[in-house]
């Protein structure tokens, strides 16, 4: 898929993505041109010169402030989009459900909180029936369980071909977690573009994170989705889906439900290059496995959160500490953790030396996982480093809380 949009002096920007990528994240720094990016791709810009494979389609753009119509209320606002709805476009109780604004039907706009308000908008644009949705930091105010098992329906909906998706977000996790390739735009130009763990690798060696989320993917333990008819989210994609065989023919049989977890406690079983790994609920997204029955999870996890074990005799024994998981590992490379990002989160640490100069208290591993291709980070201090005398070609263990 070949998209390039410009706007003099805001935009030039060349995308090339691979044909099959349905949910295609977008982030960059504040001020970059994202949005201008979208509002371009979404003809929203006269002066903008577009191209895009999606040019007979139908094209919904949602913005962060949601836009309802705020002279009726939520039911109104859905009965105005219907009346410019595609063919096959959901009904209005599906788009609901998978909003999780059933309970809102009846109330006015200026009564909804700023989370319903985005959720309202999202189930409007559905109702529309786009082809091609393009959702500008949309979910930005709803809470972090509700907002991932949106994006899950979305996903749910670009696997079975249904929607496109582009999404702007300057939560890596929450991109991480649920896009096929993703673009990284600076000063008006696609600067990266691929699949999603390459250009988040890329992107937290330019920002020069402290704490990168390392993305790691498993197949579901249990059986990949619940065979009780009893979940009204999972009816109104059954209904909906009406290419079945197009998901068929893209994966294997695995079939995505909007509650594909088999969550006992909120705790989810991934098995990652052989190993049980235990994730909470709303951390998961699921994505079918070609030419399997089985589900993938995919998972994010700090670079903080990961701690290093040198006593690799005791790998599945330690059964006196907290931390759940535990993954073998050897070390690819050991670089001191950057000091140039400054965030809410993480301060940069210094410490004094001996000679009077200051460096990072903090140096960042990464770690290959054995018998897999994936790789792990870990932020561990330098006195730590030092302690267990460790060096790039050793194994550990990489022990890590619950993501
Ligand atoms: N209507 C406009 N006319 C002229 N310049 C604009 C307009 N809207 C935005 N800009 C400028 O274009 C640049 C990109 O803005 P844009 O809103 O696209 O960035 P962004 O990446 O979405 O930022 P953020 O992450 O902060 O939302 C900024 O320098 C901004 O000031």
């Amino acid at each position: 898929m070949r998209i390039s949009a410009n706007l003099p002096n805001r935009i030039d920007a060349q995308i090339s993505l691979q044909p099959e990528s349905r949910f295609i994240g977008v982030t960059g720094p504040s001020g970059a041109g994202k949005s201008s990016l979208f509002r371009a791709l979404a003809g929203v810009e006269k002066s903008a010169k577009v191209e895009t494979p999606w040019a007979s389609q139908k094209v919904g753009i949602l913005f962060q402030q949601p836009m309802l119509f705020p002279h009726t209320n939520v039911r109104g606002n859905l009965a105005l989009a219907q009346r410019h709805a595609s063919p096959n476009a959901m009904p209005i109780d599906a788009c609901l459900r998978a909003c999780y604004c059933e309970h809102l039907i009846d109330k006015p706009i200026h009564a909804l909180s700023g989370g319903e308000a985005q959720r309202v908008a999202i189930a409007r644009a559905l109702v529309n029936g786009p082809d091609v949705l393009l959702l500008d930091e949309s979910l930005s105010a709803i809470d972090v369980f509700t907002r991932r098992k949106i994006y899950q329906f979305l996903k749910n909906l670009c696997v079975s071909g249904q929607l496109t998706c582009f999404v702007i977000s300057h939560d890596l996790d929450d991109l991480a977690l649920f896009s096929d390739e993703l673009i990284y735009i600076d000063r008006g130009r696609a600067e990266l573009c691929g699949p999603t763990r390459d250009v988040l690798a890329r992107v937290f060696e330019r920002e020069s994170f402290t704490t990168p989320s390392s993305v790691l993917e498993g197949e579901t333990v249990a059986t990949p989705h619940k065979s009780d008819g009893n979940n009204q989210n999972n009816n109104a994609v059954s209904n909906h889906n009406t290419n079945s065989d197009r998901q068929e023919g893209r994966y294997g049989s695995a079939i995505l439900t909007d509650d594909n977890s088999q969550a006992v406690n909120g705790i989810v079983l991934i098995l990652v290059a052989g190993h049980e790994i235990y994730v909470s609920e709303e951390s998961v997204s699921y994505f079918p496995q070609q030419g399997s029955e089985q589900l993938s999870a995919r998972f994010a996890v700090k670079a903080c959160d990961v701690s290093i074990d040198t006593n690799i005799a005791d790998f599945g024994n330690a059964s006196t500490i907290s931390i759940l998981n535990a993954l073998p590992c050897v070390i690819s490379s050991i670089n001191p953790a950057s000091t140039t990002l400054i965030t809410a989160e993480s301060e940069p640490q210094t410490v004094q030396t001996q000679h009077g100069k200051t460096h990072s208290a903090k140096v960042l591993l990464k770690l290959n996982v054995i018998n897999s291709n994936q790789t792990l980070y870990a932020s561990i201090s330098h006195l730590s480093l030092t302690r267990l005398h460790l060096e790039t070609g050793m194994q550990v263990i990489a022990r890590f809380k619950l993501p």
